[in-house]
């Protein structure tokens, strides 16, 4: 079966190219996740994205990931469940602030990596610390929109072991 990557955007990443282009460049969301889906079906995986301003859409869309919830993800077609190998996540503000979204990351038990446009440890003291980072299996920050390139080579070249059915 095909290895499915969840790539997940958090608060006012849906601002991405007109929120402070100083600092998080002019590429949109739309271009990003256009530019992910074709990086994705070039590699031979499927990719998945949502994004939301709402920390409890956050959650359900983790725990669907994994079959649980008012999101479960279940195959159209098949009907059986269709469990990411990997998320991507760049949770926005909610990184700093969060336990619900790393309670949700640890009960679904998928590798994820933590992708942030701009290098947080380089800006105010607050976006030093994550919710998520010691238990990330990698943290990409400061690469610009190339982070998400990144994480999702990673995801697809490394993460596809987790891969279920
Ligand atoms: O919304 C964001 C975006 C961000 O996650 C980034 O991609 O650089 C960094 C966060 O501190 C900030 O709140």
């Amino acid at each position: 079966m095909t290895p499915r990557i969840l790539l997940i955007n958090g608060p006012n990443l849906n601002l991405l190219g007109k929120r402070e282009p100083h600092i998080y460049g002019s590429a949109t969301l739309a271009e990003v996740e256009a530019l992910a889906r074709d990086q994705a079906s070039s590699l031979g995986v499927e990719l998945e994205t949502f994004q939301s301003n709402h920390e409890g859409a956050i959650v359900d869309r983790i725990q669907g990931a994994a079959g649980w919830g008012p999101e479960a993800a279940v195959d159209d077609r098949t009907e059986r469940l269709r469990k990411p190998s990997a998320i991507v996540i760049n949770p926005g503000a909610l990184t700093h602030t969060s336990v619900a979204i790393r309670d949700a990351l640890l009960a679904v038990d998928i590798p994820f990596v933590e992708v942030h446009v701009s290098n947080i440890h380089a800006r105010e003291p607050f976006r030093k610390h994550s919710y998520l980072s010691d238990k990330a299996v990698a943290v990409i920050c400061g690469l610009g929109v190339y982070g998400y390139t990144a994480a999702i080579a990673f995801a697809a070249r490394h993460l596809k072991a987790g891969e279920r059915e």
